[in-house]
């Protein structure tokens, strides 16, 4: 078979090193190219990089020489991921959509766009449909830009689109989170801000949160061309960086629309059974069950069950009535894995299997 001709911006980053240990054992895709900021291009990537995995560099990239991210330097991939800072994602990733390639996206910049899907591959891939009229407004070939999500919105969403789908419109949702130092990048928080702390804000977290969980859970209009927020729903977001290094903790709140509201066991029930579109049509990366549900009262931790599904599924305990809302949960994602890199590759994977991609 093929392989898909990977290339990776911010390849030495957080995200970027994840992208790395996923992709080098990946049967679908090979990692051709590498690229960073003009710091790190030029160098071997094993000089370049402060690697911060638990797994070696692999071999096949160490000697790898890191690219400056110009389109021109990755022609000659099918597909790019990007973890690139959000400050300098914005114009390389467009220079790359204009220059006809393909594009998943880790950075914040094009998520709102109108025209780009943003996709959490356990959750919506059906937004997949408006790619035929990116193109079109780009006068693209095969070329496309496809975001993922916020890492705690993502595991927000994971939880929330199953019990939409059973139970109907979700109207309120209180999400209070506690994020792993590695959300914030390398080297990211001071270890003299984080150790024996937690910091009760994470700039623009909150906001991303609220508008990402109205687009994610919202759907493609029948013409395939515009998105539909939810419209009816309200998300109240509370962030705090706690001293984790990998793994997002969140204590989720509901109210359904629909009253009578279902039980705690009846939601157990649905997320138990959740079965998304990338698991049915048998993509790699898809873990056996997007949802791990834990009836410990301990549980999850994210020492103990961010790796679950090899870091893509969500794990979710703790399901109770709210005496206030309907129900509320703990949920924990992985934050480099489904919560950024993962949810890029899981994605590609996708596209693949949709015929998106040309090979
Ligand atoms: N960490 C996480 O859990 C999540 C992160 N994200 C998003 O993913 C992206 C990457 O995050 P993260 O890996 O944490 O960040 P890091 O700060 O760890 O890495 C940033 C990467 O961007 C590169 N870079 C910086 N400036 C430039 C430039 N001018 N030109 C080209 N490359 C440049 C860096 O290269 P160099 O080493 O040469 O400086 C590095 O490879 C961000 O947009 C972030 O918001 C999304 C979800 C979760
Ligand atoms: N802000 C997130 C990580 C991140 O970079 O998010 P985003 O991709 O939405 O900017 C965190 O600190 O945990």
């Amino acid at each position: 078979m093929t392989k898909v001709k990977t290339g990776i911006l911010g390849a030495t980053g957080t995200v970027g090193q994840r992208f790395i240990v996923l992709l080098s054992s990946h049967p679908q895709f090979i990692i051709h190219s590498i690229g960073a900021s003009s710091r790190s291009a030029g160098k071997k990537y094993v000089e370049a990089t402060k690697w911060k995995m638990t797994s070696d560099i692999p071999e096949q990239v160490k000697e790898m020489v890191i690219k400056e991210c110009k389109a021109e330097f990755f022609n000659d991939c099918d597909v790019v991921f990007s973890g690139l800072d959000s400050d300098v994602a914005g114009e390389i990733e467009m220079e790359f959509l204009k220059a006809d390639l393909v594009i998943f996206s880790n950075a914040k910049n094009y998520r709102r766009d109108p025209v780009v899907p943003l996709i959490v591959p356990t959750v919506n891939p059906s937004h997949f449909n408006i790619i035929p009229h990116q193109r079109s407004v780009y006068s693209l070939k095969k070329g496309m830009l496809v975001t993922n999500s916020n890492c705690s919105t993502t595991g927000l969403v994971v939880a929330l689109k199953p019990l939409q789908d059973a139970f109907g419109p979700i109207e309120s949702i209180i999400v209070q989170t506690m994020q792993a130092i590695s959300g914030a990048g390398y080297p990211g928080v001071s270890s003299l801000d984080i150790f024996d702390n937690v910091i009760p804000f994470i700039s623009g977290e909150e906001e991303k949160i609220e508008y990402e969980t109205l687009k994610i859970l919202g759907e493609l209009n029948s013409n395939q061309k515009e998105f539909k927020l939810l419209s009816s729903t309200n998300v109240s977001a509370i962030c705090n960086r706690v001293p984790v290094i990998d793994g997002h903790t969140e204590c989720v709140s509901i109210k359904f629309k629909n009253q009578p509201s279902p039980s705690p066991q009846q939601i157990i029930d649905v997320l138990d059974s959740y079965a998304c579109e990338a698991q049915k049509i048998g993509c790699y990366s898809a873990p056996k069950k997007s949802i791990i549900i834990r009836y410990d009262n301990d549980r999850p931790q994210p020492r103990l069950d961010r790796d679950n599904g090899n870091g893509y599924s969500v794990t979710i305990g703790r399901v109770r009535k709210c005496n206030v809302l309907d129900v509320k949960f703990t949920l924990l994602v992985h934050n480099t894995v489904l919560g950024a890199a993962g949810s890029s590759i899981l994605n590609a994977e996708i596209a693949l299997s949709k015929g998106l991609l040309e090979i």
